[in-house]
């Protein structure tokens, strides 16, 4: 294969390698991806975006989305911001219908980035999806000093532990344990929120196939419905994440839930032959 233009880009820190496959396929095997994600012989990234063609009417792009690990996520909401910006920006148009895995999102231009139609937020246990039926408000899994969180999907697992204080949380420490509890048939994303107010949250994330991470999109969506869910937050809040703030709203009328935040292009490059060099595990 010959090198591959990316751009590098990243919405709040939570950094993105976007490959624009809409002219000519482009198929990165698992081992590929986490080749281009190793931050010391690769490009380094969070997610892999890969912005495909649709037929899907009312769509204008597909974005495909791997995490570092290699594996496949449904949602991912920095990375969602980043596409529509980038989109948005070659085309000029203020919209974008992205389909995902997860759903089709209207994005438009924001002051300061791009808000994000991230569907609505699903809390039945099938959706998370949890291995047996439990009350998505109230988790039967622990470990430490974490313990009943609430269950979110928003086209990707969440479990949301509410703490006094996200600082003294280790989050490297308990994550990993929590992502592959027996409880997550899929794994999940697990994050800590800390009410800083009715309208504040504190979020800190460990993502599923990828480690901490400065910024989850939909994780502080997740944060935000689960807070809301508690009585804990009014319908609109400010997430603060290690890598800036998100603006949330979980809108009444249709039970979706709405991300504005920004979205930053760091640097266009090749990637080379040797990371896309035929798959090792294949
Ligand atoms: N960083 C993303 C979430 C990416 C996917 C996640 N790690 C998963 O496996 O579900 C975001 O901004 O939402």
């Amino acid at each position: 294969m010959d090198g591959l233009p990316f751009w590098k880009m990243h919405g709040l820190g939570n950094d993105f390698v976007v490959l624009d496959a809409r002219e000519r396929p482009i198929t990165i095997h698992p081992d590929q991806a986490r080749r281009i994600a190793n931050r010391h012989r690769g490009v380094g990234f969070d997610q892999l975006l890969v912005i495909e063609p649709t037929q899907t009417p009312g769509a204008d792009v597909f974005m495909r989305i791997l995490n570092a690990d290699g594996t496949e996520s449904g949602a991912c909401g920095n990375g969602t911001r980043c596409v529509a910006a980038l989109v948005m920006a070659d085309t000029g148009a203020e919209t974008l219908a992205v389909e995902t895995r997860a759903g089709l999102l209207e994005c438009r231009t924001a002051p300061g980035g791009v808000t994000v139609d991230m569907g609505p937020a699903r809390l039945g246990w099938q959706d998370i999806p949890l291995a047996h039926e439990a009350d998505t408000l109230h988790l039967p899994v622990s470990s430490g000093a974490l313990s009943d969180p609430v269950g979110v999907s928003m086209g990707n697992p969440h479990a949301i532990f509410f703490v006094p204080d996200a600082e003294a949380v280790q989050i490297d420490g308990v994550g990993p344990v929590l992502e592959h509890d027996p409880l997550f048939p899929e794994r999940a994303n697990i994050g800590v929120v800390q009410v800083l107010g009715r309208d504040r949250l504190r979020y800190r994330v460990w993502e599923r196939g990828v480690g901490v991470t400065q910024a989850c999109g939909s994780g502080a969506c997740a944060g935000a419905v689960a807070a809301i869910r508690r009585g804990l937050a009014d319908r609109t809040v400010f997430v603060v994440l290690d890598g800036g703030d998100l603006l949330i709203e979980w809108r009444e009328s249709d039970g979706h839930v709405l991300m504005t935040g920004p979205a930053e292009t760091s640097f266009a490059g090749i990637l080379s032959r040797d990371l896309l060099d035929a798959p090792k595990d294949a």
